[in-house]
């Protein structure tokens, strides 16, 4: 989305954020996400600093978000400091509400934002209701990120496993390269029904760091669209750490 164009789904992203950062309390070690949802929690924990006292320390999943937290005075941390977080709020690219297994990464941070995930007690998805699949890959690509060595062969056994891939580049056609210098493939699966055998698989490929698959991880999604707020929290509990 660029200046030019507002987002329609501003507000619905917004309210969702409003409610998630009140799940915040002082004391807590929170986990910053990225993308424009995420922005919009960041923004409420600065407010929530500035006029009511919250107390908090923060590790953010990108640069970006490092920037903005802190512009919003949010004190920042690291896992060296703090290996365990109370709380992580991020947004998603797709939502499969029955399982509340995710995509997520088209932003380009699926990795940091996947360790900051896993080290929260609790971790709140945020996102406006059109982020809903009835199955995972319908809506958006699977981002995979590899390192920039070999890249060609990991397209490859990508390509074997289904995806039509296609490396992610700027606007001006350079690779896009996330925080840690890694590329992107973004990979178009046809709905993905098996995601745990998927998420193996692309494990096991030499060169890929991460995915943006973020299986059985989240412990509630807020979303927000014309019906209003919806709350849901997975079946059977969170199976991951
Ligand atoms: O995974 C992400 C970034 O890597 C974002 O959380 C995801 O892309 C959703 O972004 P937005 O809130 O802008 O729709």
């Amino acid at each position: 989305m660029t200046a030019t164009q507002p987002d329609p789904a501003a507000a619905f992203k917004q309210q969702s954020a409003i409610q998630a950062a009140s799940l915040v309390q002082t004391g807590m070690a929170v986990g910053l996400g990225t993308g424009s949802t995420a922005k919009f929690v960041v923004a409420e924990l600065g407010r929530r600093i500035r006029e009511e006292g919250l107390r908090i320390t923060a590790i953010p999943t990108s640069i970006v978000t490092e920037k903005q937290a802190r512009e919003e005075g949010i004190p920042l941390t690291t896992f060296g400091q703090q290996p365990e977080l109370d709380i992580a709020i991020d947004g998603a690219d797709e939502i499969e509400p029955a399982t509340l297994n995710l995509i997520k990464g088209l932003g380009g941070a699926l990795l940091w934002e996947k360790i900051v995930a896993a080290a929260a007690a609790q971790f709140v998805v945020v996102a406006d209701a059109s982020k809903y699949v009835d199955h995972l890959g319908l809506r958006c690509p699977l981002p995979v990120e590899v390192i920039p060595f070999g890249w060609e062969n990991a397209a490859r056994k990508l390509g074997h496993l289904g995806a039509q891939v296609t490396p992610r580049r700027m606007r001006d056609g350079s690779f896009f390269l996330t925080d840690e210098k890694n590329l992107i493939l973004d990979c178009v699966f046809p709905a993905i029904m098996e995601p745990e055998k998927l998420s193996a698989d692309l494990h096991a490929i030499v060169g890929v760091v991460e995915h943006g698959l973020f299986l059985h991880m989240a412990t509630q999604t807020i979303t927000a669209g014309p019906e209003g707020i919806r709350v849901l929290t997975p079946q059977g509990g969170r199976t991951c750490p």
